[in-house]
């Protein structure tokens, strides 16, 4: 069963072109791909209609089959523990430790104690940080604090992991190593979208990869069709 749908999906802002024109597309449990395309393709749009930060105008966008038009009110706050979020920036608390940066997710989950200790311990090695967990995001590298973003977005096990250019702001090498973090993340049973620009990177990966042009899905391509390049 997919754990995401998209139907049919258009959004249009007030007074601009569609930003995104009848877009349909399914993801299954545990599958990771990518959306790439230019600037102002819509990419962005597309996991703020998963996060219900926007409405699709027209369609429908299913989680777990589920249509989320009818998630309303309190329902959203609910829904958005299911999608665990990294953006380019990161957005970490600056003065709060690595770990209780990390362990948010769980304490708003309202978890014990010592079970959110057990879990931040446990991410945090596989993202490479054990011996980080004390330090302030600002004590950090670039790298090491989108992974402290990554760590965060996934410490609750959510079904879906979207992430907006989660490379952006690294260099080649970093940005390799961050990928290659994602890569592992599917096989716990997550699925992971990831929106970029950088068609090279992309392209390495070796995953299916959705093509999006002035709002349209242009191109569905399966790993094994990606040419080298
Ligand atoms: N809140 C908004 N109000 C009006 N127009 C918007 C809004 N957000 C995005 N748009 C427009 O929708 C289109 C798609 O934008 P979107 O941010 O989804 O693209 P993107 O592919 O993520 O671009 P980028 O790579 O530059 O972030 C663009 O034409 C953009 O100007």
């Amino acid at each position: 069963m997919p754990v995401l749908r998209f139907d049919n999906v258009s959004k249009l802002y007030p007074g601009g072109q569609p930003a995104l024109s009848e877009v349909s597309f399914a993801v299954d449990a545990g599958e990771m791909l990518f959306v790439t395309g230019h600037s102002g393709a819509g990419k962005s749009t597309l996991l703020k209609l998963i996060q219900l930060a926007e409405r699709p105008s027209r369609g429908a966008v299913l989680f777990d089959e589920r249509n989320l038009a009818k998630v309303r009110g309190g329902r959203i706050a609910a829904h958005r523990r299911n999608v665990g979020v990294v953006y380019q920036n990161h957005q970490l608390l600056m003065d709060r430790s690595v770990a209780d940066n990390v362990a948010l997710p769980l304490v708003l989950r309202g978890m014990k104690r010592a079970e959110i200790g057990k879990r931040v311990r446990s991410i945090l090695g596989r993202v490479g940080l054990e011996a980080r967990a004390n330090a302030l995001p600002t004590q950090l590298s670039a790298g090491e604090q989108q992974r402290v973003g990554i760590a965060r977005a996934v410490v609750a096990e959510p079904p879906l992991l979207v992430a907006d250019e989660p490379t952006g702001n690294l260099d080649p090498t970093l940005s390799a190593e961050i990928m290659a973090l994602f890569a592992s993340l599917p096989e716990r049973g997550t699925s992971v979208l990831i929106a970029s620009h950088d068609l090279a990177l992309v392209k390495r990966m070796r995953r299916r990869v959705l093509v999006l042009e002035h709002g349209r899905l242009t191109d569905d391509i399966a790993p094994e069709d990606l040419a080298d390049g």
